[in-house]
């Protein structure tokens, strides 16, 4: 990868993290080399995020609007909070095809970047049929992992590349699951993604900002 449009984005899940130490260390690296990356915190903690100055996006939102929907994560609250961005459909958080669609208009209106995950190439066409801003390609079996998809499964990468391309040009591919070097995000570039979804390689490391240090090295 070689463009500063390339999204390295950073979701800390539900690890037992200080989210704001690894916002700092994101917005310091992002600050010094002008690579773009963007931390997803818990919902909790999206405002304590924002508020370090780097680019903050939701795990989730919701498929509803305002009104009786307890338990929610609404996308005008986090947009509220600071968020700029939101992922969709995580493979952790798997919705159905009419869900997608719903919460990929609840951030149109509050205005947020959507990445809407998928497990394969067939699932990145489909999501990419739905109008997200990118589609995230994710083996579910390599997330959390020490190899990089782009490294122990390219193929799904490339032909993730191929299919949303088929579907919508103007959607982005993403990938991810065991990425945590520079090393992978080149790969994954060589591929043809635009971008990374990373976890545990920042969430779980001694020292964040070593790692990515070394993860826009590979930009
Ligand atoms: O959202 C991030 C992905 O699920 C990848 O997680 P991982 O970097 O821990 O493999």
């Amino acid at each position: 990868m070689s463009d500063s449009d390339t999204l390295i984005l950073v979701n800390l899940k539900a690890y037992p993290c200080d989210p704001v130490e690894i916002a700092e260390a994101c917005a310091t690296v992002a600050d010094d080399t002008g690579a773009r990356v963007a931390v997803a915190p818990q919902a909790a903690h999206l405002s304590a995020v924002a508020d370090t100055g780097v680019e903050t996006w939701a795990q989730h939102v919701s498929p509803v609007e305002h009104g009786s929907h307890t338990g929610s994560t609404l996308a005008e609250a986090v947009a509220d909070a600071g968020a700029t961005g939101t992922l969709i459909n995580h493979s952790e958080n798997r919705l159905k095809l009419a869900d997608i669609d719903a919460s990929l208009a609840a951030a149109g209106r509050a205005g947020l970047e959507t990445v809407v995950c998928a497990n394969n190439p067939a699932q990145s066409g489909a999501a990419a049929a739905l109008g997200p801003d990118a589609v995230a390609v994710e083996p579910p079996e390599l997330i959390g992992g020490d190899v990089s998809v782009a490294t122990a499964d390219p193929a799904i990468v490339e032909d993730s590349v191929a299919a949303v391309e088929a579907v919508d040009a103007d959607v982005d591919l993403f990938c991810g699951a065991g990425v945590s070097t520079g090393e992978d995000v080149t790969a994954a570039g060589e591929l043809g993604a635009t971008g990374v979804l990373l976890a545990s390689g920042v969430a779980k490391a001694d020292d964040p900002e070593a790692v990515l240090r070394d993860l826009v090295s590979g930009l």
